[in-house]
């Protein structure tokens, strides 16, 4: 039975279904080196902010499959590490998204009328008015920064409390920020007119420290920023001068450069600042659905099934994944055959889409075609996670191709693969939902299903050579399940595709090349 560390509180309705398939160990508030020294023994581990994934835990983590982030975030893993040993990362992409812009609103509003600092002098015995008139939002103009799933939330919120709201996506187009009430506009002019400016955007190199000394010179001294997003995109050191200095009004932090928060001026700011201990995503609401949405993949994943939410396998959503699954095992299989037909090194496979499957996307396609292709080298270490690492590392140039105007089949996938051996190519199509049809080799046309074991022959097409093959392969004692010949002119080149029952006996490929009008023979296992 696979194993599960969980290293994060996770809602029991995940453990569930974990347990389901798997043991499961929850062991939360382990010390990296505790962490390393245990990893070894789990198949997949399951994370929120908490656990710090380092390449140090992915390298000790030597049966990992999956890593699962019960949250949104993945800052806190090492993807590229992850990718590299072929280990999944998943998370939540929705599971918490109203949870994070509620509690971003619920502090924009906290901040507004000092509701922390009043409720706790009325609980200290105080009745003190004075202190705590605040500001209305009303009206106020709402600097949005990351117009995605969270962001858009508040705005539609804030739309409905009469605000005015700008927002900067570099990534979003003016037609989708218009459907959600947002002006577009560049990062100065927002943070010059905004009254609040709240932040939605995840942690890159690019976003880090946006918020610095110079970007805070910019605002109002009136403005209030909220960070529900995470820690780091603001440097606290020049926010806290900011508040001191009155060059802004204040600020309501979730998330920290470092947490749990430890030393800092920030805590010594009065009524001007409201900290939180990363509650965004802290509702029960939020932790039932991240919970058994990153449990259902982890789940999945450790029965040798796709990721709904993998954020290291390109292009792979579930839209994407539903549409395209039966194609994906079309294109596994060609790159598995292909990459036999080729025989040494390949240098570079053409991935062509054709007929309806050229309005698709391709990214998928051609990470299913190289796992294909890799695996007599690679066998189970490779996936869809590291086919493209996996591939660049051999030096294979991968091409793209479309064809609309095939029409042989509702849609086909065609490989060529060129290599030190010279060039192959097959192509395959789906017949009904899911069967796969090879429909092509060699640019030779014939229709049969791919088989464990076959045989491939380039030979003329002359009387007698089936029946030689056929007392040779008889000879050898190899059972024929289904032979074709493809031909594209009588008496010229053709092609032969015999599925055998069993693997053919060692040296029989130079037997049947010495076959009068045999040129070529190629043994296949899929
Ligand atoms: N405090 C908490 O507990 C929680 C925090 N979060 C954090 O909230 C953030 C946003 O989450 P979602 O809305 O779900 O993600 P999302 O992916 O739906 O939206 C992020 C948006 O940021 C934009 N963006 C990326 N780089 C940008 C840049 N340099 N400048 C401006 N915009 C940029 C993207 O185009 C995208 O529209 C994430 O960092 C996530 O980790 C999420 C959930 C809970
Ligand atoms: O989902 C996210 O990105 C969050 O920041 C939530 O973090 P948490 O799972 O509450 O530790």
């Amino acid at each position: 039975m696979s194993k599960v560390l969980v290293s994060d509180p996770i809602d029991q309705a995940g453990i569930d279904i974990l347990s389901q398939v798997a043991t499961v160990d929850i062991k939360t508030g382990l010390k990296p080196a505790e962490l390393i020294e245990i990893i070894g023994d789990y198949d997949a581990l399951m994370i929120r902010s908490g656990t710090r994934v380092t390449e140090e835990i992915i390298e000790a983590g030597t049966q990992l499959k999956i890593i699962g982030r019960a949250g949104v975030g993945v800052d806190n893993v090492d993807v590229p590490a992850a990718t590299r040993k072929g280990i999944v990362v998943v998370n939540s992409p929705e599971g918490n998204t109203i949870a994070a812009a509620e509690h971003a609103l619920a502090m924009m509003l906290a901040l507004s009328r000092h509701i922390p600092d009043a409720n706790v002098s009325v609980k200290s015995g105080e009745w003190d008015r004075k202190t705590f008139v605040g500001a209305e939002v009303y009206k106020k103009t709402l600097g949005i920064v990351g117009l995605g799933k969270i962001g858009s939330h508040v705005a539609s919120v804030a739309k409905a409390m009469g605000m005015k709201l700008l927002a900067y996506d570099p990534f979003i187009s003016n037609e989708r920020a218009e459907q959600i009430g947002c002006q577009l506009v560049e990062l100065d002019l927002l943070f010059q007119q905004a009254d609040y400016i709240t932040l939605h955007i995840p942690k890159t190199p690019e976003t880090t420290h946006l918020i610095n000394a110079a970007t805070l010179a910019k605002m109002k001294p009136t403005a209030r920023i909220i960070n529900c997003a995470r820690g780091g995109i603001i440097d606290e050191a020049a926010l806290a001068a900011a508040i001191k200095e009155g060059k802004i009004a204040g600020a309501a932090l979730d998330v920290f450069e470092s947490e749990p928060l430890g030393e800092s001026e920030l805590r010594s700011l009065g009524k001007d600042i409201i900290l939180t201990p990363h509650l965004g995503a802290s509702t029960t609401e939020a932790q039932v659905n991240v919970a058994i949405d990153v449990a259902e993949q982890i789940r999945d994943v450790l029965l040798g099934l796709p990721a709904r939410s993998a954020v290291n396998i390109p292009g792979l959503g579930p839209d994407v994944l539903e549409e395209l699954k039966p194609y994906m095992q079309l294109a596994e299989t060609l790159g598995n055959l292909v990459g036999q037909l080729a025989g040494g090194r390949v240098e570079t496979l053409t991935v062509r889409l054709q007929g309806e499957l050229a309005t698709n996307k391709s990214q998928p396609l051609v990470v299913a075609s190289l796992k294909g292709l890799l695996y007599q080298a690679l066998r189970e270490r490779v996936n869809y996670v590291n086919a493209n690492i996996e591939a660049k590392e051999r030096g294979i140039r991968v091409i793209e191709t479309r064809d609309a105007s095939v029409r042989d089949y509702a849609g086909s996938l065609r490989l060529e693969a060129t290599g030190t051996l010279g060039t192959h190519s097959v192509t395959g199509a789906l017949l009904g939902e899911k069967e796969i049809h090879l429909t092509d080799v060699d640019g030779f046309p014939i229709n049969v299903p791919p088989s464990k074991h076959m045989l491939f022959t380039l030979h003329r097409d002359m009387p007698g050579i089936i029946g030689k093959l056929g007392s040779l392969l008889g000879s050898f004692n190899v059972n024929i399940a289904s032979m074709q010949v493809g031909r594209k002119i009588v008496r010229g080149d053709a092609v032969m595709a015999l599925s055998i029952d069993d693997p053919l006996p060692d040296g029989i490929l130079a037997e049947i090349t010495k076959v009068p009008g045999i040129r070529d023979a190629y043994t296949v296992t899929l």
